[in-house]
């Protein structure tokens, strides 16, 4: 297993390359199921997961591809796709893959995609997908750990379409929302999404599913209306930056100090994070395709609660709070999207963290230095908020189980190198 060696102290200056985005690439290769004709993807990042996704509909009979030569672009033919299955051992590395579940029923009429069982940071049920698939006309059961789904075979003897209909989950989720907006595309009739999640990626989504015909409007509120369409073609789509790449270097230098530009970081899907940075003391200018982030000295704590976009996201809590945990003043943290978020607590506490967790808060009283220790990565964001831990701290700070960060970060030791601070791999 890969470790990543930190030596603390160094300031960053620079520039950044942000990637695109791990949260819209996952789902836009899944969209890709839905047409027999060839769809490109631009600005793949170079991630564990997207090495998982293009697996899984391989598996499939799917052909995808990195077209050589250019910077990140996928090519992915779906013309073959022979077995809609996502078994357990591809689906237990990457939630995500619960994304082929509407796009394989939608253009198969069934679909076997293995639950994906709980992971670090909650439970994560997958209720609300089965729900909105039923209420769209299919029959679902859940048999040795795996969805089966199938569409009533209709007096022609072949698998009839969904239905569109009206959905309203339980709670905002993003890839239940886009599990419906793929499905309800190559539906029958009109399908309406209520409390739909509004993140980028949602919104990216759509953008794509509209370039291959799909009639979508309302993404990016919470009310989406689909009217579906007998067939879909394909596209070439360049997947947005990732905000939360994004997000997690702002942090990284607010905290360790310096001047850095983000190339290709988008602002506007940042406001929250932006504004508590902004707050700490850290200087935030944006531009067309860019961000820079100047800071000097230690920011001041701040407070913040995980919920939904545009509100704060539960993806930055962790590495803001590595921010806090070296900033002046006490600061209260609230997670409210997963029950089970907090596990990089206890190994910033080994660097030195003054951090008490009460149930889904965490109260941190800013500490002036941190001293470098052996820590272990539990999940992808609670890796990137030691690493940011390890930028300040003084010493030597050495990242066991990085796994989880290769899973959601494209590159980082290479980008953090390239803006000056002391990182390296060692590899197992
Ligand atoms: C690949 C991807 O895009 N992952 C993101 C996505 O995950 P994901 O889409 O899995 O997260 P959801 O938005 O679905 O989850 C929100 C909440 O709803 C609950 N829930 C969700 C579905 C369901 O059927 N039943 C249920 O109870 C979840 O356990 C969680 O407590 O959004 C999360 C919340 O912004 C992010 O942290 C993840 O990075
Ligand atoms: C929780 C995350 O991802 P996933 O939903 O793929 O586990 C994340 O990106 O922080």
């Amino acid at each position: 297993m890969d470790k990543l060696l930190i030596k603390g102290g160094k300031t960053l200056a620079g520039t950044v390359d942000i990637s695109g985005a791990k949260n819209a690439a996952l789902p836009e290769l899944c969209a890709a199921l839905l047409t027999a004709e060839p769809v490109t993807l631009e600005n793949v990042p170079r991630l564990q997961d997207v090495a998982t996704m293009l697996k899984l509909i391989r598996n499939m009979g799917v052909t995808a591809e990195r077209v050589e030569g250019s910077s990140g672009a996928v090519l992915v033919n779906a013309g073959g796709l022979s077995s809609p299955e996502a078994p357990y051992e591809l689906v237990k590395t990457m939630r995500a893959s619960v994304l082929a579940l509407g796009p394989l029923l939608a253009r198969f009429g069934e679909a076997t995609v293995s639950l994906p069982g709980g992971c670090a940071i909650g439970s994560r049920p997958v209720d609300q997908h089965i729900k909105g698939m039923q209420a769209m006309g299919a029959d679902i059961v859940v048999e040795h750990g795996y969805m089966i789904a199938k569409l009533p075979v209709g007096p022609n003897g072949q698998r009839g379409r969904l239905k569109g209909c009206s959905i309203t989950t339980d709670m905002v989720t993003v890839t239940g929302t886009e599990n419906f907006m793929m499905a309800a595309s190559l539906a029958e009739g009109e399908t309406i999404l209520e409390n739909a999640a509004q993140e980028p990626e949602i919104g990216d989504l759509a953008e794509m599913l509209i370039k291959m015909g799909a009639k979508i409007e309302g993404h990016g509120t919470s009310r989406i209306s689909i009217q579906g369409v007998e067939r879909l073609h394909g596209c070439t789509h360049q997947v947005v930056a990732d905000r939360i790449e994004t997000g997690t270097f702002l942090c990284a230098v607010a905290a360790a100090g310096g001047d850095v530009v983000l190339r290709h970081g988008r602002a506007d899907h940042l406001d929250a994070v932006i504004e508590k940075l902004r707050d700490a003391g850290a200087v935030i200018t944006a531009g067309d395709g860019f961000i820079r982030v100047q800071a000097q000295g230690r920011m001041q704590a701040q407070s913040f609660r995980t919920t939904e976009y545009p509100g704060f996201p539960t993806d930055m809590q962790a590495q803001f709070m590595a921010l806090n945990a070296i900033a002046e003043g006490a600061s209260k943290v609230t997670e409210t999207i997963f029950e089970n978020r907090f596990m990089h607590v206890n190994e910033m506490v080994r660097l030195g963290a003054n951090i008490q967790i009460d149930g889904k808060f965490a109260i941190l009283e800013g500490v002036e230095k941190l001293s470098g220790a052996t820590v272990m990565a539990t999940d992808l964001r609670a890796s990137a908020s030691l690493v940011i831990a390890g930028l300040v701290a003084e010493g030597e700070t050495l990242i066991d189980r990085i796994y989880h960060l290769d899973r959601g970060y494209d590159q980082m030791e290479a980008k953090l190198r390239g803006i000056g601070a002391d990182i390296e791999r060692i590899k197992s």
